[in-house]
């Protein structure tokens, strides 16, 4: 399916030799301005309803931009869970708008990059989509290190499919400082359920959530019900994050074009290499 036409804000950038520079377009509908809501009060990473102070006056402040505070930040989110729990699904809903209704297993890993422009500021989120096949683990795996983000997905209409997200979690954070991720618990395919059985679920998926100190959302990939707002506050949480670490000075988050996370094209590359080499 064809990506849908977003509109988009354009910008241009002076360089240092006054050449006018263009920064490719953030999509309107990915413009962050107001701090994004949880999905349920009970189990969520942040309760306050406004941005960090700091954060936001750091955001306000343009002559920051002379210390390299107009670069885009890019965080990078790992999505785990069982196979079938609707990974792909949920993260092609997203990035595509599309939603496929035949199982097509995911081949070890794969990624989106989705940009986002937030309290005036570029953001990139590297979405990691993972194989939940038990013989994709191996390489799956080798992708679980520096995460900002770690999303563990069950199916609502499968309910041992949370049961196993805390196995999913333990072995993602192996390969991580657990202090520096923040982890959300996904439930998907809500549209299965019926009004009652969604809300027992939901209960039982906010005592998981509380057991692994993570967010929880309720979504489906199908109606698209609170995929872009449970995306939103991924980006919005990671960006936060990424800028307080920013300005206390410690582990500056990866910058497009530098450092740990490659460029979209060269880490495709990799990723398929990989793929061949253990399949
Ligand atoms: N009704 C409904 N079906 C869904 C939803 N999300 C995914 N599915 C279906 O569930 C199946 C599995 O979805 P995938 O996204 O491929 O699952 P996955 O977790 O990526 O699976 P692996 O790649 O093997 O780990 C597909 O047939 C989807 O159409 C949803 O929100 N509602
Ligand atoms: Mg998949």
């Amino acid at each position: 399916m064809q990506k849908a036409q977003r509109p988009a804000t354009h910008r241009s950038k002076q360089s240092p030799a006054g050449v006018m520079r263009f920064v490719a377009p953030v999509s309107r509908d990915r413009v962050i301005r107001d701090f994004p809501k949880c999905y349920d009060l009970q189990a969520c990473l942040q309760m306050k309803t406004d941005w960090n102070t700091q954060a936001k006056k750091a955001c306000r402040d343009r002559t920051t931009a002379h210390q390299g505070w107009d670069r885009t930040r890019m965080s990078k989110v790992v999505v785990v869970g069982d196979l079938n729990v609707g990974k792909t699904c949920l993260i092609n809903r997203f990035c595509k708008d599309a939603f496929d209704r035949d199982y097509k297993a995911t081949i070890g890993v794969d990624f989106e990059v989705e940009r986002f422009e937030i309290a005036g500021l570029p953001f990139s989120l590297q979405i990691w989509d993972t194989a939940g096949q038990e013989k994709f683990k191996c390489i799956a795996s080798a992708y679980y290190r520096g995460a900002q983000v770690i999303v563990t997905a069950f199916d609502m209409s499968d309910i041992k499919t949370l049961d196993h997200t805390r196995q999913w979690l333990t072995e993602a954070l192996k390969e991580n400082e657990p202090s520096s991720c923040s982890v959300f618990l996904v439930g998907t395919k809500n549209d299965l359920l019926s009004p009652e059985a969604r809300l027992r679920t939901e209960i039982d998926a906010v005592k998981v959530a509380l057991e692994l100190q993570a967010e929880f959302w309720s979504l489906s990939s199908k109606t698209g019900e609170n995929v872009k707002e449970f995306f939103f506050r991924v980006a919005a949480l990671a960006f936060e994050d990424a800028i307080l670490k920013e300005l206390e000075g410690a582990n500056p988050p990866s910058r497009i074009g530098e450092g740990s996370i490659l460029s979209d094209t060269v880490d495709k590359a990799e990723v398929q290499g990989m793929k061949k080499t253990c399949c």
